[in-house]
């Protein structure tokens, strides 16, 4: 071990780990977790709101999802999240008399067709159907003659079973506006996002097939419309979840598919998280592209709701600006000249590096910031392999602490939430009881070299493997949920002197424990002076 030891304080993030009821449906409840319970009953800790008002979402009972939740945790405040600032400049008027969407406007306007492609749901965690309503009206509003919508079902974020809603509510509008002269709105491909598209891990496969769908009107799965593919999928496979549907295209009589994004169309990217919808910016959008091979690339007007990496500006086009965070915890412990490093999975990869960051994906000091990711499986259901690479993460853990060399590390365990929103009960309590051992390696670790932890979730999910609707009958959840998560301070010298501030009705939105109160108790905990434009430390002293 280095003589120079610094004693590392680390944020270890069980991602989707929250407190559930207890019940037949929480997979943590039961789970086999020694070490989260000899800590919880050892240590400081209290519980932490991760949804809505507390992580800066418009509505009450809004989901936290990893974007927020980590952009809440490194911003140490509770800021307006992308879908918050897009419905304000909805309501303004602002949004739609911005440039970039005047610009893509302009682009159809002789002509050409306006494609949205994203996801159809209400989750709120990648997309709102709101946005696709309101730029279907703006756009028929502004006489645009001939638009296509190119829809990936969810059933991740949202019901397992409700993409059939969502296409219901914009066939309504359809048929409204194309009872209008020379009006032709209507659904060109369609497919579940976690077979088409919406990657975040580089299998170019899953993007390829869905540009191939969508630009040029290729696929096995070809279908008169929307209903009539969800119908057949459902018929075919019992039980298919939406999110694993297959991707198809809406085909003419004479199986011509009846929109392709050809030259001359625009194309708008209505999701607002970029994780998911950076593959395909890639691929409409670089001339230097290697991911697969693209055919003729149109030429087209492409925008998206929002910037999906501000490293290289893309897209270019960006209907809203980006959430700033003026100065997220990484960049001020740099500041402070502190070593830091980020571990996680590449599944996590966004979570640990530009959520946490605000913006940023590569370290501003290379020779201050150590982002490590270890790649995650590739074409396996999580569900099938719900250890995923969490025993690898402690492994190099356990190196980064023993290295002497860390101030600070952020560590996200992907599982809980990976394997949650699989919707199966016996992996999810795998995939915990894996974490639960790998958290306890590094705890170990830490207490040989005096360090600590704060050991936290960024929202809940699989506590909450099943909902029940009235009358009793359970359908799987595969969706994050509102519930707490656990806030844990590990602490090997913790003589009692302190407690974790509770939650109580009484506290307002800003003092309720949350995850914006992460970053000011990370800066007490590592014994340094608590900048004062950040929520207060968690931290209670008697
Ligand atoms: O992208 C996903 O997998 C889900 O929509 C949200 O999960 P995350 O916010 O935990 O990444
Ligand atoms: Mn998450
Ligand atoms: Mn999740």
């Amino acid at each position: 071990m280095s003589d120079r030891m610094t004693k590392p304080v680390l944020l270890i993030v069980m991602d989707g780990w929250g407190m559930g009821s207890g019940g037949p449906e929480d997979a943590i409840a039961r789970a086999n977790t020694p070490v989260f319970d000899r800590l919880w009953s050892d240590y400081a800790h209290t519980t932490l709101m991760t949804h809505g008002p507390y992580v800066g979402l418009p509505a009450k009972n809004d989901m936290g999802g990893s974007e927020v939740g980590h952009l809440t945790m490194g911003a140490g405040m509770i800021l307006d999240q992308g879908p918050t600032r897009i419905n304000k400049a909805f309501a303004d008027g602002s949004f739609l008399k911005s440039k970039a969407l005047t610009k893509v406007m302009a682009a159809v306007e002789s002509g050409g067709t306006l494609h949205l492609m994203g996801l159809l749901s209400d989750g709120n965690i990648h997309s709102h159907l709101d946005h696709f309503k309101k730029l279907i009206n703006f756009a028929f509003d502004s006489g645009v003659k001939s638009l296509r919508v190119h829809a990936l079902l969810d059933g991740r974020d949202v019901g397992i079973h409700t993409a059939q809603k969502y296409v219901c509510e914009l066939e309504e509008d359809f048929v409204f506006i194309n009872s209008r002269d020379g009006f032709d709105y209507r659904f060109a491909s369609g497919g579940g996002r976690e077979r088409i598209v919406m990657d975040r891990d580089r299998d170019w496969s899953k993007v390829e097939e869905g540009w191939n769908l969508m630009v040029h009107g290729t696929g096995a799965h070809r279908f008169p419309s929307m209903i009539s593919a969800i119908e057949h999928m459902r018929a075919e496979k019992p039980g298919l979840i939406d999110q694993d549907m297959p991707g198809f295209v809406v085909v003419d009589e004479a199986d011509r598919p009846v929109g392709p994004i050809c030259d001359g169309d625009a194309v708008v990217m209505v999701n607002f998280r970029g994780d998911r919808a950076i593959e395909i910016t890639e691929a409409f959008e670089l001339d230097e592209f290697d991911g697969f091979d693209r055919g003729n690339r149109p030429d087209v007007v492409f925008a998206g709701m929002m910037v999906y990496d501000e490293d290289r500006n893309l897209p270019a086009l960006q209907l809203m600006g980006p959430t700033k965070v003026d100065n997220p915890f990484g960049r001020r412990i740099l500041e402070l000249g502190i070593k830091q490093f980020r571990l996680t999975e590449t599944q996590k990869y966004p979570h640990v590096t530009f959520f946490f960051n605000g913006g940023y994906r590569k370290p501003l000091d290379d020779t201050m910031e150590d982002y490590i990711l270890i790649p995650s499986d590739k074409g396996v259901s999580f569900s099938e392999a719900p250890a995923m690479k969490a025993n690898e993460i402690a492994d190099r853990a356990v190196e980064l602490i023993e290295s002497g060399e860390y101030g600070f590390g952020l560590i996200n365990f992907a599982n809980a939430d990976m394997v949650g929103h699989c919707g199966r009960m016996e992996p999810a309590i795998a995939a915990i009881e894996t974490v639960d051992g790998a958290v306890g390696r590094i705890v170990e670790a830490l207490a040989k070299v005096g360090g600590a932890a704060l050991i936290t979730a960024d929202h809940g999910n699989a506590e909450e493997m099943m909902v029940y609707a009235k009358g009793g009958a359970e359908e799987a959840s595969t969706k994050h949920s509102i519930n707490p998560v656990p806030c844990i301070l590990f602490d090997p010298a913790y003589d009692g002197s302190y407690t974790l501030r509770q939650p109580d009705d009484e506290q307002s939105t800003q003092t309720q424990p949350g995850l914006a109160h992460l970053a000011a108790t990370l800066f007490e905990a590592m014994g340094q002076p608590v900048p004062d434009d950040l929520l207060p430390s968690l931290i209670q002293r008697s």
